[in-house]
C-alpha cells in the first residue's frame, strides 16, 4: 500500500504524504458516511487530553468527530478498518514500529472551525507513533481555508483536504495544526499505537 518512496520518508523526515490506492467507491462512502453523521448530529465536540482527562477547549479546537467501530449497518468503516490494519501491518514489516493497535475517528470541521498547532502524543501516554489523516472532501481548493499545516524543520508544509489525500507522520515529532476551514471539512484521523 505504502510506495517505498512514502517509507524513505517516513525514515529520513518522519512524515510521507502518501498516494494511497484506496478504492474510489469506498472514499465516496466514507465521504457519504462523514457527511450523514455530521448531518444527523452523530458526531460530538471534540476533546483533548486522554481517555480519562478528556475536556472540551474550543480555543484549541472546534470540530466535531465520530469514533469509528465496525458496524455490519456501515460497511465503509469495516473496510477502513481493514486499510488501516493492511498499513499497520506493512509499517511493522518495513519499519519495525511494534505497531500494536490503531484508533480512528471521523472529524467534521464546519465553516470557522480550527485545530491550533500540536503534537499528537500525550504528555502522560506515549502509545501514539504514528499519526495518519486522510480527506474526504471531493473539491476543495486553497480558499476554502481548511488545510493541515504540517510544521517541518524547513518551513510550514500545507496540506490540502482533497478526497483521497492522505498524510502519515510521527506523532511525538511533527507538529501540526489545521487552519480555519471556509465550509465543512470531512475526514478520517487516526493513530497507530504502541502497547
Ligand atoms: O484533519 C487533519 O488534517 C488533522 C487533524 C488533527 O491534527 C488531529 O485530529 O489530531
Ligand atoms: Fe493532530
Amino acid at each position: 500500500m505504502l510506495r517505498s518512496a512514502d517509507l524513505d520518508a517516513l525514515r529520513q523526515r518522519g512524515y510521507c504524504l502518501p498516494e494511497l490506492a484506496i478504492e474510489s467507491g469506498l472514499l465516496q462512502a466514507l465521504a457519504t458516511d462523514a457527511r450523514c453523521l455530521h448531518d444527523g448530529s452523530a458526531m460530538q465536540a471534540a476533546r483533548i487530553g486522554r481517555a480519562d482527562q478528556l475536556q472540551a477547549r474550543p480555543d484549541i479546537r472546534s470540530d466535531l468527530t465520530f469514533w469509528i467501530d465496525a458496524d455490519p449497518a456501515a460497511p465503509a468503516r469495516g473496510a477502513l478498518l481493514t486499510v488501516l490494519e493492511q498499513l499497520r501491518h506493512q509499517l511493522n514489516r518495513e519499519l519495525l514500529l511494534g505497531l500494536a493497535d490503531v484508533e480512528t475517528h471521523y472529524a467534521a470541521y464546519p465553516p470557522g472551525a480550527f485545530y491550533r498547532r500540536h503534537l499528537d502524543r500525550f504528555r502522560s501516554d506515549d502509545k501514539r507513533t504514528l499519526s495518519f489523516t486522510l480527506y474526504l472532501n471531493q473539491t476543495w481548493t486553497a480558499a476554502d481555508g481548511g488545510a493541515l499545516r504540517l510544521w517541518l524543520p524547513e518551513g510550514p508544509l500545507d496540506v490540502l483536504p482533497t478526497l483521497g489525500c492522505a498524510s502519515l507522520f510521527l506523532s511525538d515529532e511533527i507538529e501540526h495544526e489545521v487552519l480555519p476551514a471556509q465550509r465543512n471539512r470531512y475526514s478520517i484521523a487516526a493513530w497507530f499505537r504502541r502497547r
